[in-house]
């Protein structure tokens, strides 16, 4: 009884929603997509795709979802329209688009790094309604850390794009001005994170693990650490304070890399990615 009226609860829910469209079906489009699907959120019937090579997705029809070429005719038959474009990809997209914008019935989620909910508002007009969202690609398996931001969203459809990204992991709402800063953190931040554990497993080979082995120890050790913090809900350096014995080998290895920078670089790092995410799209005008 209790799991129908679920499956009718669901029905229902997706029916109200109804289709999403990505326009810019890239690899973050796809993880998006791919997530939404895994979550239940939506069905894939339900979510159309676009890219300009449509070829390019037939993977994705094989599997269900709607795909096409033609972004008018994803706009026009969806509610919830996704901007997953290239920066320099995006004015041509919107120029595209607006002749079948409707404000009253179309919610417009931009993931696209630089650009302000402004500059799509000026494209497409000031009546649409536009929220920006910066996942990352561990959206496909539920693990986003998504921000979003509007200017002039009503609650209620602020809360339906949190509630959505909420399906496929956690989602903090800030300011707009700070969307540059949490590309950097969020979104290029797994690039970092993977390339950390890359480097300790090449660590773990030098000190005579084989590659396979090595990398299955660094990505499980990198999972345990992230879960400390999580499910303790505690600060990296008491967890750190834990590790580190009297006399020990841990801090004599921890105090090595800080000596050649390795806090220093990943905040220096940061804080190019997100000196380069605020221009992505102002170089290219
Ligand atoms: N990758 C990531 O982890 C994240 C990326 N972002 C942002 O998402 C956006 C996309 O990035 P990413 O997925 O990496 O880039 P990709 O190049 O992988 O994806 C862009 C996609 O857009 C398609 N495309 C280009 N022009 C059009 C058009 N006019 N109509 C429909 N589709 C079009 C391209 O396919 P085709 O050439 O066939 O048209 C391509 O598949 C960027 O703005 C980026 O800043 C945000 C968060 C994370
Ligand atoms: O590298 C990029 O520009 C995009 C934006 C955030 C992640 N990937």
């Amino acid at each position: 009884m209790c799991r129908v009226s679920f499956a009718i609860i669901s029905i229902l829910m997706k029916s109200l929603i109804g289709n999403i469209a990505i326009l810019g079906s890239g690899n973050i489009g796809l993880s998006l997509a791919y997530g939404l699907v895994k979550s239940s959120y939506q069905t894939a019937s339900s979510i159309i795709l676009t890219r300009r090579n449509v070829s390019g997705l037939s993977e994705q029809a094989a599997l269900g979802y709607q795909v096409s070429a033609n972004n008018m005719e994803a706009v026009s038959s969806a509610s919830i329209i996704i901007l997953a474009v290239l920066p320099q990809q995006l004015n041509g997209l919107l120029n595209e688009i607006k002749p079948v914008i409707d404000a009253k019935k179309h919610t417009v989620i931009s993931v696209i790094s630089g650009v302000s909910c402004n500059d799509i508002k000026a494209k497409l007009g000031e009546d649409v309604q536009v929220i920006r969202a910066m996942p990352n690609t561990a959206i496909s398996i539920g693990q986003s850390m998504t921000c979003i931001a509007s200017e002039n969203a009503t609650t209620e459809n602020v809360d339906l794009v949190k509630g959505m990204f909420e399906t496929v992991g956690s989602v903090v709402v800030i300011n707009e001005e700070l969307m540059t800063s949490a590309t950097a953190l969020c979104a290029c931040g797994i690039a970092f994170f993977l390339r950390a554990i890359r480097a300790a497993s090449q660590g773990g080979v030098e000190i005579g693990f084989h590659a396979e082995d090595a990398l299955k120890m660094a990505v499980q050790t990198a999972k345990g650490a992230a879960d400390l913090l999580l499910i303790h809900e505690s600060h990296p350096e008491s967890e750190i304070d834990k590790v580190t014995s009297p006399k020990g080998c841990t801090i004599a290895g921890l105090n090595e890399m800080e000596y050649h920078g390795f806090s220093s670089s990943l905040i220096k790092g940061i804080k190019l990615s997100a000196l380069k995410a605020g221009g992505l799209y102002t170089e290219e005008k």
